[in-house]
């Protein structure tokens, strides 16, 4: 299963991952390539570990104690769980988008300029610039070109998540992960954010975790099955939604169970 992406199109490896918050063993022996362009859902009951898995790739989770992984994430071959390399640089290379749209309290045009002004010393001009691509990236621009200096509190549910989407993009990380980035939005919203998505692969590796069968059908090259904390199924998506190898996954994405 973990063999599905060749090597020479992996961006991440994960090898023999095991997480745990506590004594609670969260992950199992986890073992997947995630593959360069292209997209990979998480699909699986609540609960699974989909979201554990995802807050590895960037060691999110250390920002809690009593929280650990064992085993490798390798990014273009560098174990993220083991490197000297600065977490804030990891972080620039492998962003997160969370499933609750969280702008930070400040103008719509902060919210993106904030995260590359911790990396990159623009100009005014640059920066203006870098703002202006993220945006219409994530599909926000024509909505929010006019009042760029007012609260991103102010937006709808769905444009505060692409203003956060816009955020993660401006960086220009190499990995994406999205949590749940639809659970909150309206289908016209969601339809936007699926678009952007699939654009979003042409630059960028992404991950994402989903509740929404149709849209880990219609918005992903691979798709993971994972239950109890372990990778059940791992494939193309259209293999995974048109012949499981497994009667666990079929029941799942046919809605029998979970
Ligand atoms: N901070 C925590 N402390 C202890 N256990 C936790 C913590 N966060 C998650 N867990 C447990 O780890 C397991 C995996 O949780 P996780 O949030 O990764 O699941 P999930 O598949 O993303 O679920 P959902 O689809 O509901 O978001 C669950 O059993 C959960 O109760």
């Amino acid at each position: 299963m973990e063999n599905l992406v060749p090597v020479d199109e992996t961006k991440i490896e994960v090898k023999n991952l095991n997480f745990y918050y506590g004594g609670f063993h969260a992950i199992k022996d986890v073992n997947m390539r995630i593959a360069r362009n292209k997209v990979t859902a998480f699909i699986g009951p609540s609960g699974c570990g989909k979201s554990t898995l995802l807050r590895t790739f960037n060691r999110m989770f250390e920002l809690y104690p009593g929280q650990r992984a064992e085993g490798e994430i390798n990014l273009d071959g560098e174990n993220l769980l083991t490197t000297n390399t600065d977490i804030s640089l990891i972080r620039a290379k492998v962003g997160m988008v969370f499933q609750k749209p969280t702008p930070f309290p400040m103008s719509i045009y902060d919210n993106i300029a904030f995260g590359v002004k911790l990396f990159e010393k623009l100009s005014k001009a640059e920066m203006d610039e870098r703002v202006e691509w993220a945006l219409t990236k994530s599909a926000l621009w024509n909505e929010v070109k006019d009042k760029l200096g007012q609260s991103g509190n102010g937006l709808s549910g769905g444009q505060q998540q692409r203003l956060c989407i816009a955020r993660g993009v401006a960086i220009k990380p190499e990995v994406l992960l999205l949590d749940e980035p639809c659970s909150a939005l309206d289908p016209i919203s969601t339809m936007k954010i699926e678009e952007l998505i699939t654009e979003l692969k042409n630059d960028y590796t992404v991950a994402i975790v989903t509740h929404n069968m149709q849209q880990a059908a219609r918005c992903s090259d691979y798709t993971a099955y994972m239950y109890l904390g372990e990778l059940m199924e791992f494939g193309e998506t259209e293999k995974v939604f048109v012949k499981p190898q497994r009667k666990e996954t079929e029941d799942y994405i046919t809605g029998r169970f979970g």
